[in-house]
């Protein structure tokens, strides 16, 4: 019986053709699926590299380019195009199974002939190879092949062997630059067994059998199932991650059991939602109930559409709640109390600070007080008086004496009296209230907790899951980037009864941000190493992208009515370049920033929407602050007001004489913000700033 196979890149082709055209070609496999195979017309190709690629016809003029291997009966769609480019494509690109992974590879090897004598050329020119260090049989060992192998020793520069990524097959590209940036022959054999299912080896590789190569690649190429299977995967074309996980994601969303809570981090765009979405489908296909919990309601409903979209069965999809940890806290402190929580404001919260320091003469200021009480007492659940005086204040840089210390609970103490005279409580609080609430209870109320954005959680709110869920196997799967810190919470997982010890794991390929904007947004992040939730430090070593586009743009002005002139010029450009207007987001520090920019767009005739806003306002493009842009992503982003006067900004750090600690957090905190802001970009960012330009922007071109 034959079988059919889709590659992740036919549709990426089907997905950009017209509704018209894809009925054409939804026809097309049709016949291929209804119909004997071999009443298909699959039409060889005269001076073809592979013989194995054949072409159909879809309609007038387009054609699919199929892999029909000589053995195993299997038909693999590749790509659908327009006539001519299908043929050039077709007669070009060859086949392989890497000799020593096993995976299936494809090259341009038309263009891998004609790229040669240039190599050459320039090797003649230049006696130092890249490679030189390296003999044949240190490459074979890392899957180079005989083809390919004669190329490599003619390359002189990382330049030259990034040129040849879109023709050499992905794994021995991957090999090479890991090599060329210096790993050793053993650590890039360990990276690329990451493109491998279960990330070993087989014992033995055929080299001519494709099917087998398939089937260990199904990050690029998927079976179908049924007609059910395929009519799923061609109503969501542009959703690859339904159906083509990263071999890396695939092992930790479908591993069987995890002995305990598990840990996953990732440079920006590397997929960790997406592994966190395929985690939650596969725990609830198991039959338990599962619950994904994330930071806003804003992400909570992007993650329930995203379900949604990946969980077929209905029964299964029931199994999966989804809401942030905010309305987690509320419902339950609700539950308990039969009644809505009163929220404190912030303003208020400042007002009563300011009494209570004024009341007790306490030598601290409002913001040092308020850390204090959230990162110290709040996050131990500290109760009283005696419990503070004697705790470890764990990531507070300044030192307080005992003296100090009665003065600073002097003052906390007087303004929780009067915070609870006014009947209201903060978040921070409610969060406290729930946690205390979940652990007094019987049993817990999940088997498992599912956690996105794990970064900006608060300790109380990791006190909460912790009681929510028990302890055991596949109790939490915690995802985030500690790169991507935008609020003001250090928390050590252990210290709160989440051990992920060998159990933590890293992603890092993005998916989203071309190398370009990558490569030019880690630098905004600066040098200082980053703390993990695992109490190791965080590092973005090897986070890459192999998606390629422009370069960012930094444009500097003098005035602020100028700057906002030309961003309103820079999004018609997309505009009229065809860029749905929902797909562009537009961030700036400052909420009265956003005001400015709104009216500039209003008064230029475009419209505009928050960043929260639903798919519903697809005609306006999207307008918020940076802590907004979290977790979102738009095919062209714009950065407004990226000064030294917003980046970092004056109100977001500690004084420095006050607590010089917290104050390098700060900083980091805002070199994180614009960080994130940047990599909400898919192919185009655009950074302008007025006067003097943000320390943090990187002085050199990348
Ligand atoms: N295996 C995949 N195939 C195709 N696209 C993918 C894959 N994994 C992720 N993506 C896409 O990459 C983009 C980023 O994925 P995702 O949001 O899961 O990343 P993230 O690591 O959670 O990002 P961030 O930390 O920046 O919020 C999304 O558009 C997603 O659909």
């Amino acid at each position: 019986m034959p079988r059919l196979a889709i590659a992740k890149s036919f549709l990426t082709g089907y997905a950009s053709l017209e509704k018209t055209v894809r009925k054409s070609v939804d026809e097309a496999i049709d016949r291929f699926e209804h119909h004997t195979f071999a009443g298909l017309h699959l039409e060889k190709l005269h001076g073809a590299e592979d013989p194995n690629v054949r072409t159909i016809r879809i309609d007038g003029g387009r054609r699919g380019v199929v892999l029909k291997p000589e053995s195993g009966d299997v038909y693999c769609l590749i790509a659908v195009m327009e006539h001519d480019a299908a043929i050039k494509y077709a007669k070009s690109r060859k086949f392989s199974v890497n000799q020593k992974l096993g995976v299936l590879e494809v090259r341009d090897a038309t263009a891998l002939a004609q790229v040669r004598p240039a190599l050459d050329a320039l090797a003649e020119a230049q006696p130092e190879r890249l490679f030189a260090a390296y003999d044949d049989g240190a490459l074979i060992n890392l899957g180079l092949d005989a083809e390919v192998l004669p190329i490599v020793r003619l390359l002189t520069s990382d330049d030259h062997l990034a040129a040849l990524e879109s023709m050499l097959p992905q794994p021995q590209h991957l090999a090479l630059t890991g090599l060329a940036s210096g790993m050793t022959p053993e650590e890039v054999w360990e990276e690329i067994c990451q493109l491998l299912p279960d990330s070993t080896p087989p014992q033995a590789v055929d080299t001519s059998d494709l099917v087998t190569a398939m089937e260990r690649s199904p990050g690029d190429v998927a079976f179908i199932s049924g007609p059910d299977d395929l009519k799923q995967m061609l109503a969501h074309p542009f959703e690859l991650w339904r159906v083509f996980l990263h071999p890396a994601q695939r092992r930790l969303a479908r591993r069987d059991s995890y002995n305990g809570p598990v840990q996953v981090t990732g440079g920006a765009g590397t997929g960790k939602t997406v592994t966190a979405l395929h985690r939650a489908r596969h725990l609830a296909e198991r039959g338990a109930p599962v619950l994904v919990t994330t930071f806003t309601t804003t992400l909570a409903e992007t993650l329930d559409r995203q379900l949604d979209l990946l969980i077929d069965d209905p029964e299964v999809r029931a199994r999966v709640e989804v809401t942030n940890i905010d309305k987690l806290a509320y419902r339950t402190v609700k539950g308990a109390g039969g009644h809505n929580p009163k929220i404190a404001g912030n303003a208020e919260v400042q007002a009563l600070w300011n009494i209570a320091i004024a009341q007790t003469a306490a030598p601290f200021s409002p913001a040092f007080l308020q850390r204090e009480w959230e990162q110290v007492i709040l996050a131990q659940d500290l109760t009283g008086r005696e419990a503070y005086l004697g705790c470890v204040r764990r990531g507070r840089g300044k030192q307080l004496s005992p003296a100090q210390r009665e003065k600073a609970w002097a003052a906390i103490a007087r303004f929780l009296a009067l915070l609870s005279e006014t009947g209201a409580r903060t978040h921070m609080q409610i969060a406290a209230d729930a946690a205390r609430i979940l652990s007094a209870d019987a049993a817990p109320r999940y088997r498992h907790i599912i956690v996105d954005e794990s970064q900006d959680l608060y300790p109380a709110q990791w006190r909460i899951l912790r009681a929510a869920v028990a302890a055991g196997p596949d109790d939490l799967f915690i995802v985030g980037d500690p790169h991507q810190r935008i609020y003001d919470h250090r928390v050590s997982l252990k210290s709160l009864g989440i051990n992920v010890t060998g159990r933590s794991h890293k992603l890092k390929l993005s998916y989203r941000t071309t190398a370009e904007i990558l490569n030019w947004a880690v630098r905004l992040l600066g040098v200082e190493p980053v703390a993990g939730l695992d109490d190791a430090q965080d590092s973005l070593a090897g986070y890459r992208s192999s998606l390629h586009g422009r370069r960012p743009v930094v444009q500097a002005f003098t005035d602020r009515d100028t700057e906002l002139d030309a961003l309103v010029e820079q999004v018609r450009s997309w505009l009229d370049a065809e860029v749905e207007p929902h797909a562009i987001g537009i961030a700036t520090r400052f909420v009265s920033g956003v005001g400015k920019i709104e009216q500039a767009f209003a008064a230029a005739g475009i419209g505009t929407a928050s960043l929260a806003a639903s798919g519903s306002a697809q005609e306006c493009v999207r307008v918020g602050t940076m802590h907004r842009m979290k977790g979102l992503e738009f095919r062209c982003v714009a950065v407004t007001g990226a000064d030294a006067e917003a980046l970092p900004a004056a109100g977001a750090l500690t004084d420095k004489d006050e607590d010089p600690t917290a104050h390098d957090h700060d900083l980091q905190r805002e070199r994180c913000l614009f960080f994130v802001a940047c990599t909400r970009a898919r192919d185009a960012l655009y950074v302008s700033y007025t006067g003097v330009p943000s320390p943090f922007l990187p002085h050199r071109a990348v």
